[in-house]
């Protein structure tokens, strides 16, 4: 990419004055329409379907390229569903190359009108204070605080005077701070952070200063395999893992996590929460833009609206795994369900009600087309009860169909090639029946494995059984959540649960749910005995 360079003008220093106001009418800040007393119905009609849009407002750097800033908080935002202004602090000159030019612009007298804000680059220590003093002036919802101050390319972006602000005025106001880990060493006097314990004594030293959450992002930690970030509430330290997508692409990922969770904020969601969903969206936007290319520097931007490109992967079905989704694992049987006179939706149905936490479509006989319109009115029965559905074996069905991920086993599809053509997104699960399988399932990026048989079966021919031993050895050595499979029904599904393995999550079940009469009932029972057995153990 050719360099950018921004207007002059724009580029001149000038001292944040609240004369020089960045005023604008602020429309956003009441959702709703009230109807004057004259007005007609045809009109009172309209204030009725009034919504409210969720609101995120920018107080950060335009970045010319427009990978990052504030051009990249509009993008992040629009893309979960959020409307997102701005108030522009600088403008950057920048490329894929590096910043080749800046100039601080100013925040005074902005009306914030209650939105969620979030702030990123703040170039002088002057322009936070008129930032600290509006935030008094005008509450609003939540402020997340990107506290930017050196580019991804290496770049300075805030100098080291706006330190003592940030600390002093701006971090005491706000919801999270979420700095990389380079920017939490600055903050805290160039501390060496080198390891996730590092990390979590920073976090805890940041939040001190008194934000109500803190997020150390590691995704530069050198050395590993996974992205992981520090969560800290006050209380409790949580270790966030994601995927580390080799790409140039990286520029503007800061500023999209913060946005991100300013914007799921703004739909109402908790900070853990928040934090979560913008993880995964900043890993599924790195994923579909690996190998994108424009510019010829070191770094480019990646594709914010990838889900407009791929609309089997629509951000709507980005499902957060939750490894307590396998405590009751339906697994259906096309044979079985034909046996007793029911369809797969049906099973699907009828094993929800009993309260399976999960579901895998295992249909071995069933033709494609028929399969395929089974899977499409299962994922909706699924969706709406919240309830993840997996396909077995089949990939390109799990695609058509947007399944929430897919079961494969070890004469399958290898994980690591599904988890290419599935994206990060979706949950993936592998059969393991020794520990290197389970070490190979982790490398490959699977998100839980299932290992069996745990007792004998007649579903699976020619299955090897691993007994309680061979399961304690693989649940030991998983570093994934683990469920149990094969033979196990209502007599001995409370006797795994009671081992008390490490990792093990729950039971996968097919003929004990679905070579009965009433699945409602045998998945009921089932849930019963295990939930009295967790408690027992
Ligand atoms: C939860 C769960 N665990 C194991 C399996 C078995 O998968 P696989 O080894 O691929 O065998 P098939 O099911 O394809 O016959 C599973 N399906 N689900
Ligand atoms: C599909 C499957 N996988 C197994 C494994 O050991 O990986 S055992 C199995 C069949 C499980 O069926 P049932 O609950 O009827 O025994
Ligand atoms: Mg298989």
């Amino acid at each position: 990419m050719a360099s950018v360079s921004a207007p002059s003008a724009a580029l001149a220093p000038h001292r944040p004055s609240a004369s020089a106001a960045l005023l604008f009418p602020c429309p956003y800040s009441s959702p709703r329409v009230s109807p004057s007393p004259t007005a007609q119905p045809r009109r009172l009609a309209v204030a009725a379907r009034a919504m409210p849009w969720p609101h995120v407002l920018t107080v950060a750097g335009s970045d010319s390229g427009a990978g990052a800033g504030i051009q990249a908080d509009i993008k992040a935002s629009a893309a979960l569903g959020a409307y997102c202004s701005s108030v522009i602090t600088a403008v950057t000159a920048q490329n894929t190359v590096g910043v080749q030019a800046r100039g601080p612009c100013c925040t005074g007298g902005v009306r914030w009108g209650a939105a969620q804000v979030k702030t990123g680059m703040l170039p002088s220590a002057g322009i936070v204070k008129v930032l600290c003093e509006n935030l008094r002036k005008f509450p609003v919802k939540a402020l997340v605080v990107d506290p930017v101050m050196v580019s991804t390319s290496g770049d300075t972006l805030s100098g080291p005077s706006t330190l003592a602000t940030f600390r002093e005025e701006l971090f005491p106001m706000a919801d999270i701070v979420t700095p990389n880990v380079k920017e939490a060493s600055k903050l805290l006097g160039d501390v060496s952070l080198q390891t996730i314990s590092d990390m979590r004594s920073a976090a805890e030293s940041i939040y001190k200063l008194g934000p109500k959450h803190v997020l150390v992002k590691g995704g530069d930690m050198p050395d590993s395999t996974d992205a992981i970030d520090v969560f800290f509430d006050g209380n409790e330290f949580i270790e966030l893992r994601g995927l580390r997508i080799k790409t140039r692409n990286t520029h503007g990922t800061g500023c999209t996590l913060a946005s991100c969770i300013a914007a799921e904020l703004a739909k109402g969601a908790t900070m853990l929460h928040a934090v979560e969903v913008a993880k995964k969206f900043v890993e599924s936007a790195l994923y579909h833009s690996k190998d994108l290319v424009i510019g010829n520097g070191p770094q480019g931007p990646f594709d914010h609206l990838f889900s407009l490109k791929s609309p089997l992967r629509k951000m709507g079905s980005l499902h957060k795994f939750n490894p307590d989704d396998l405590f009751l694992y339906a697994v259906t049987d096309s044979g079985m369900n034909k046996k007793w006179g029911r369809s797969i939706k049906d099973a699907v149905k009828a094993a929800i009600e009993g309260g399976a936490t999960i579901v895998q479509l295992r249909e071995k006989d069933t033709e494609t087309r028929e399969f395929l319109e089974a899977a499409k009115a299962c994922v909706e029965i699924c969706r709406s009860s919240g309830v993840p559905l997996l396909i077995n074996d089949r990939i390109d069905v799990a695609l058509a169909c947007n399944a929430d991920g897919v079961h494969v086993g070890q004469s399958d599809m290898p994980a690591w090639e599904v988890r290419e053509l599935l994206g990060p997104g979706k949950i993936i699960g592998v059969s393991c029946k020794t520990p290197a399988q389970a070490e190979q399932a982790w490398k490959d990026g699977a998100d839980y494995i299932g290992s069996g048989g745990v007792f004998p079966t007649t579903t699976k021919a020619n299955n090897p059984t691993l007994g309680f031993e061979g399961l304690r050895a693989v649940c030991s050595a998983s570093k994934l959540p683990v469920v149990a499979i094969g033979g196990i029904n209502t007599g001995n599904a409370g006797s795994v649960m009671e081992l008390g393995l490490p990792n093990l999550k729950g039971v996968a079940v097919v003929s004990a749910l679905f070579d009965r009469e009433c699945v409602a009932t045998e998945t009921r029972s089932l849930r019963s005995i295990l939930m009295n057995a967790c408690s027992r153990s």
